[in-house]
């Protein structure tokens, strides 16, 4: 394991993130097969070399096709990138392991916890694939689908617990708008990303209402304080919540109108209803299920988690997201690094 030297990739999911993430790749040499669940989305990437339903106007390059066919996706891959929805990776894993090549790598692009079990992506990929650590990796970051897309220039982390097989894959995906850094801490990396989704849509709640840039700022600060707490007690390394994959991606997700978890908190500040906003987009906001595995999680840890306590209770329809400052604010008062 760990010298990855093969071209083609599989990747898994034609959304945004799978999609953009195909350019990187393809931009970084590798050839790049990408599976969509539907059809016809496939039949635009082969055929007008852009996914109109996800990353419109964006022109592919020649180097990504697209299949219905999972066989046909993983065949010959050497490198495998897992972009569906959280939630429904586990029911999508045994459509895709047959077909996956005992010695390829699996990457989670992934930012969500998993309702229930309250496992972590890579968890869930080990467990379904009876797959040891040294061939999961993650790739968490500031990575805005569209931005990236767009080319413009942007850092992440590729990690693995084995620090070969990182390297391997940073070398496959350093592409000139796009720069890796390896990592050894999968969990780190994963927690971060799962938990900036909720604080962005807490931070999309208060732009709703109006507030301005101290409140979203206090909101951040406090989201990496609880991101931190909950994370290092799970075993984290304290600076990758200080990284790219901790406070990189934060800032980026709670700052970006293109953030669909920022977007999703922002119609619920002015006022939609939970069902209004799923039936307005197609799109995926992990936050809004993530809310309630992290709460879930916090809380068997024995950690106080404020922020997707109240996320949560607002997602479940049992505080108003004009009550929300309220509930952090009247908190009872204590020293800030406690
Ligand atoms: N979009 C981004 O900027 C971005 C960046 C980094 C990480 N991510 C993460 O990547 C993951 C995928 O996000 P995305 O942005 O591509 O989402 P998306 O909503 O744009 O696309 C999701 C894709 O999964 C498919 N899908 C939906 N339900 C499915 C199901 N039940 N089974 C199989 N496929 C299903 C959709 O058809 C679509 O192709 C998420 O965990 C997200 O947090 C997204
Ligand atoms: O659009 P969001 O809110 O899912 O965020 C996208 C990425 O995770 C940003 O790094």
């Amino acid at each position: 394991m760990g010298n990855l030297l093969g071209k083609k990739v599989a990747v898994l999911g034609a959304g945004s993130w799978g999609t953009a993430f195909s350019i990187v790749l393809a931009d970084a040499g590798n050839d790049v097969c990408i599976w969509a669940r539907r059809e016809e989305v496939a039949a635009s990437i082969n055929e007008s070399h852009e996914n109109t339903d996800y990353l419109a106007g964006i022109e592919l390059p020649r180097a990504i096709s697209s299949t219905h066919d999972p066989e046909q996706a993983l065949a010959g891959a050497d490198v495998v990138v897992l972009a569906v929805p959280s939630q429904s990776l586990r029911e999508n894993l045994p459509t895709f392991l047959p077909y996956v090549d005992d010695e390829a790598v699996l990457v989670s692009l992934m930012k969500g916890v998993e309702l229930g079990t309250l496992k972590r992506m890579s968890e869930v990929i080990a467990e379904v694939g009876d797959i040891a650590e040294d061939r999961i990796a993650v790739v968490s970051g500031p990575n805005l689908a569209r931005e990236i897309a767009r080319r413009e220039p942007a850092a992440s982390v590729v990690a693995c617990a084995d620090e070969g097989v990182a390297t391997s894959l940073q070398k496959r995906l350093h592409s000139p708008a796009f720069r890796p850094y390896t990592s050894v801490d999968v969990l780190g990396c994963e927690y971060g990303g799962a938990y900036k989704n909720v604080v962005a849509l807490c931070v999309g709640m208060a732009v709703g209402q109006g507030f301005g840039d101290n409140t979203t700022a206090s909101l951040i600060t406090r989201g990496l304080a609880e991101t931190a707490r909950l994370a290092m007690n799970l075993g984290a390394n304290p600076l990758t919540l200080m990284g790219l994959a901790g406070l990189g991606d934060l800032v980026a997700t709670c700052s970006s109108p293109l953030s669909r978890n920022r977007t999703f908190g922002e119609k619920l500040g002015q006022g939609m209803t939970v069902e209004e906003i799923y039936a307005s987009t197609r799109q995926v906001a992990e936050g809004a299920k993530s809310c309630s595995s992290l709460r879930a999680l916090a809380a068997r840890t024995g950690i106080d988690a404020p922020i997707v306590d109240a996320v949560d209770e607002v997602v479940q329809g049992r505080l108003t997201t004009s009550q929300l400052m309220d509930a952090f604010i009247s908190r009872d008062t204590k020293a800030e690094l406690s």
